[in-house]
């Protein structure tokens, strides 16, 4: 396998798929065979014989975010709305991440709103841009930044807000085994940031009694 090159740890590079040498399928199920030796099973019996080729099956989903351009998915957008200025929200949009500490699930939804200016887009594609960044590894502060940051920069509206709400594999099923434990980041600009009142208005829209401290 090639070596691998150290990764920036610049959050606003982190946003582009990083372009690395990556290990062969061969070599990722290998990979895997060893971690099930490292846990203590037998990789040569029945049920684990084909277990490396579904991890890695799985991986390509789990992780498919690096091989998407979430830019890409809200360059086509529409403009003949008559006008429309209020807000558009998308609530409630369920995701997996994986945390990028413990490759474990993170577990979630994000609710994601902004202020048009001119043009919108098709709001099918807001859901793809949390699921572009969702399937990477993550923290989920970097994960609220990314989405809003990029709908921000590609649409250019009057301003962009972000809440997610997710419980961490990591901190539920070991470590510190906190059930039932939620984290909530979110990431508001523009006149979400500027303004009180739109914060308010998109807090009460999405309805989340945890959320009243931002108010
Ligand atoms: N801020 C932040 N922390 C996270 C996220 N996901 C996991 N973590 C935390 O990352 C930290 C990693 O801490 P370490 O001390 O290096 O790892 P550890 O010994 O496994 O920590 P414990 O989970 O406390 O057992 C832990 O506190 C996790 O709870 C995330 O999305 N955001
Ligand atoms: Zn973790």
């Amino acid at each position: 396998m090639t070596p691998l090159v150290r990764r920036s740890t610049d959050p606003a590079k982190l946003a582009v798929p990083p372009a690395l040498p990556r290990p062969t399928r061969e070599e990722a199920e290998a990979a895997v065979k060893t971690l099930l030796l490292w846990a203590g099973e037998d990789p040569a019996r029945e049920g684990l014989l084909d277990t490396p080729k579904r991890v890695a099956k799985a991986y390509e989903e789990w992780f498919g975010g690096y091989s998407v351009d979430p830019v890409d998915m809200l360059k086509r957008t529409f403009d003949e709305t008559d006008g429309y200025d209020e807000m558009v929200l998308l609530r409630d949009i369920r995701f997996v991440s994986h945390c990028e500490h413990h490759m474990a699930p993170i577990v979630g939804r994000a609710h994601i709103a902004y202020l048009p200016l001119n043009r919108v887009v098709g709001i099918s594609k807001l859901a793809r841009v949390v699921n572009a960044y969702a399937r990477r590894m993550q923290i989920q502060e970097r994960l609220t930044a990314q989405i809003a940051n990029t709908i921000n920069d590609v649409l250019e509206p009057k301003g962009v807000a972000v809440v997610i709400e997710a419980e961490h594999g990591c901190m539920t099923s070991r470590g510190v085994n906190t059930h039932g434990t939620s984290m909530v980041t979110s990431r508001m600009l523009g006149a979400f940031r500027t303004d009180p009142s739109t914060r308010r208005e998109f807090l009460t829209m999405i309805g989340n009694p945890q959320n009243t401290a931002m108010l």
